[in-house]
């Protein structure tokens, strides 16, 4: 668990994180989202100590983070940047085995994480593990850097917008894979992120910052059906709102019984696909499937009635 009580920073008199405040439950994913200079880096950075705090304190399972040296809670807390960060000059295996390294693992221990962290981000050990950086593509860089940030195991994950570089498709499945990998591995997850769709789909709450301070600090749902002021509605996108809360939930969790016609929709497709759907086919109501086997349908009417403002 990471509580950051009151945490300030100055730079040069100008107060660039303002007295924020929040908690991130074990095994949670906190996106921070805001405006560029708004301070995310900042508070995220603040949380591994690369930057000092002016003020306030943050514990880490009850635990200050000043009673550690700086470089103790970086061996602690995987970081993961824009770009990736890799060593150009050191092969994928040795970037990955960068902080066991540190900590004095043995070779054959470290072999064995390399392998293991390449096969879990499904990049073929025996093909990748001796290649420099540049010769992967950017996509594959990235897997490899947050594949080393988690390399020694850390309970904690620091994100500064990962998957900012990627192009919409390869971060699509990037997300998702961090998904499966998060929950496996039970890492809680702090991501920076500029794209609302991003903290939507990942976040298990949103932290909204503007100009140091925390606008709210909410589910992705309480966001969109309430967000705390013009700011954070604007930040959601009024026209996007209906569709934002389509995309949080599936179509398994309102499935009735009963025909219909034409192509049928996966019981795991979002609630948001399914709308989309029924738009695009000119169809009110679509057949469901599970595993392949029809369970059902799912209507348009209840669609809408789920998309609307929540009372
Ligand atoms: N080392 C530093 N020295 C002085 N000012 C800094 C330093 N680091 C950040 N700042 C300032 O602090 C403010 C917040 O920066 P920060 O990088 O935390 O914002 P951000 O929300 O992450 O922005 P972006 O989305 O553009 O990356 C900015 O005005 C920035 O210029």
């Amino acid at each position: 668990m990471i509580e950051i009580n009151g945490l300030s920073k100055v730079f040069d008199g100008a107060t660039v994180v303002d007295n924020v405040s929040l908690t991130v439950a074990s095994g949670e994913i906190c996106a921070v989202v805001g405006t560029s200079g708004s301070g995310k880096t900042t508070l995220l950075r603040m949380i591994n100590r690369l930057v000092e705090p002016s003020g306030g304190s943050v514990l880490i399972d009850g635990r200050n983070t000043r009673d550690f040296a700086g470089y103790e809670l970086r061996r602690q807390i995987g970081y993961a940047i824009q770009g990736n960060g890799l060593f150009p000059h050191r092969t994928v295996g040795q970037n990955i085995a960068t902080v066991p390294r540190l900590l004095k693992w043995d070779r054959a221990r470290r072999r064995a994480r390399v392998d293991e962290l390449l096969t879990l981000f499904q990049l073929d050990p025996a093909q990748y593990r001796n290649r420099l950086p540049r010769e992967l593509s950017g996509g594959e860089q990235q897997r490899v850097g947050v594949a080393r940030a988690l390399a020694a195991g850390p309970k904690i994950l620091l994100m500064d917008e990962p998957f900012g570089a990627l192009d919409p498709i390869i971060r699509g499945k990037a997300q998702s894979d961090l998904l499966a990998i998060q929950r496996r591995l039970g890492t809680t997850i702090v991501l920076v992120t500029h794209d609302m769709n991003e903290a939507i789909a990942l976040g298990s709450r949103i932290a909204v910052m503007d100009k140091g301070h925390l606008l709210q600090y909410a589910t992705p749902a309480e966001i969109i059906a309430h967000p705390a002021n013009d700011f954070v509605g604007e930040l959601i996108g009024s026209g996007e709102r209906p569709f934002r809360l389509l995309s949080l939930d599936i179509v398994l969790n309102h499935v009735e019984p009963g025909d219909a016609a034409g192509e049928s929709i996966d019981c795991y497709a979002s609630l948001r696909d399914a709308y989309a759907e029924c738009l695009w086919s000119g169809r009110d109501v679509l057949p469901v499937t599970q595993n392949g086997a029809l369970i059902g349908r799912v209507t348009q009417d209840r669609l809408s009635q789920l998309a609307a403002r929540p009372l």
